[in-house]
């Protein structure tokens, strides 16, 4: 049994915890994992911890009609109002689920969360940009010296396998470029602006269907698909990059005669995000940039993402799907759990 606590409690939360449910039984009999939630730690919604485990349904039930999990009945050893840290130490949880916002700036408090987590001897899966961006090399060595797990497929390209597929199916090559939409939100307020959409409005519907960060500042400035930037070179090029040395531009600027511009010369307008591997050195950029009718990016529309690694003995390899969501998210956690269980009981050869 893997013994869970969520970190946050929001829509990608709550969207594995929905999947966590529904496919108990196929989990099981497919992967052997058999998950129980024992915790959950919110800033505004609330926090409850039963070592014997949290009746989901009841869960989910309580923070979508009374926004708090604190109603729920407990068994007798549940406790109600622990912090988060709280709960990453006290709680008998093996994984850590951190699906905080995340912060531009500093990373915390989720690269605090996940330190704690490895330091109790927890594994954590997370979907969260800022403990990868700026501390993936202290972390992942934390991890490794622990003996734990540290998944985090979903902070690039949400469930999309942007970071596992280039590094189990494209070992043996050389990674010299990565291109790509990276950002679900901006992505889709362009295409929006394609249609007519002002982008106001455009941002509003990506702010409804879930995309955004909890701050859209975040995408549309271009500060979300440089952090993902940063960890495409730090994770797959090996190259330590700081996400203050990709260069940045975002959307906000844009306006929609210049997305229609675009289109009545054939071209589309991105979001682009582009990181080369230069004989060891790694730059990096984030801009709007008009793509021609034959790019196979310009096909990218809506909350679609896309990426093309450029490597030296396959050649270019086009990756595409989902680039935020709440159950593509949760997927990306899900998988990371899969995972963390195969590390734990290998297959038998
Ligand atoms: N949505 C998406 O498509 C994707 C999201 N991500 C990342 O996944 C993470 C979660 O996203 P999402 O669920 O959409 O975001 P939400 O804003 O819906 O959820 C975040 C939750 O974290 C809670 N929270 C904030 N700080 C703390 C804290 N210190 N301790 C405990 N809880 C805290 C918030 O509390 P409250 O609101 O109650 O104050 C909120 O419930 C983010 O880091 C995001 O960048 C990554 C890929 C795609
Ligand atoms: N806000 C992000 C969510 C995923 O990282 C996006 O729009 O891509």
């Amino acid at each position: 049994m893997v013994n869970i606590a969520f970190i946050g409690f929001g829509g990608v939360g709550q969207a594995l915890a929905e999947i966590l449910m529904e496919r108990e039984k196929s989990l099981s009999r497919s992967y052997g994992l058999n998950t129980r939630v024992v915790a959950v730690a919110d800033m505004m919604k609330g926090s409850i911890y039963d070592p014997d485990g949290l009746d989901v349904k009841n869960l989910l039930q309580a923070v979508r009609t009374d926004g708090t999990v604190e109603g729920i009945p407990g068994g007798p050893q549940a406790k109600k109002g622990w912090s988060s840290t709280d709960t990453i130490i006290h709680s008998n949880a093996d994984v850590i689920v951190e699906v905080t916002f995340t912060d531009v700036n500093t990373g915390e408090p989720a690269i605090t969360h996940c330190r704690t987590a490895f330091e109790h001897g927890k594994s954590v899966v997370t979907t969260n940009k800022g403990p990868v961006a700026l501390a993936y090399k202290e972390l992942a060595e934390l991890a490794e010296d622990q003996g734990v797990f540290f998944g985090f497929e979903g902070t690039v390209m949400s469930g999309t396998p942007a970071l596992r597929m280039p590094v189990e199916t494209l070992a043996g090559n050389e990674i010299t470029e990565i291109k790509g939409i990276l950002n679900g939100t901006t992505n889709f307020i362009l295409t929006e602006m394609e249609k007519g959409f002002s982008y106001e409005d455009s941002l509003e519907k990506a702010q409804q269907l879930g995309y955004a960060e909890a701050d859209p500042t975040s995408d549309v400035e271009g500060y979300d698909a440089r952090y993902k930037a940063a960890i495409l070179a730090n994770y797959l090029m090996g190259e330590s990059l700081s996400h203050t040395e990709v260069e940045c531009e975002g959307i906000s600027g844009v306006t929609v005669d210049q997305v229609q511009d675009a289109l009545r010369e054939g071209k589309k307008l991105r979001l682009l995000a582009r990181v080369k591997n230069e004989e060891g050195t790694v730059r990096a950029s984030v801009k709007p940039e008009r793509i021609d009718a034959d790019d196979p990016l310009s096909g990218v529309t809506g909350a679609t993402n896309a990426i093309v690694y450029e490597c030296d003995l396959a050649g270019p390899i086009l990756l595409t799907g989902a680039g935020a969501g709440l159950k593509e998210t949760g997927f990306s956690l899900l998988i990371d759990l899969i995972h963390y269980q195969r590390e734990r009981q290998p297959a038998k050869l």
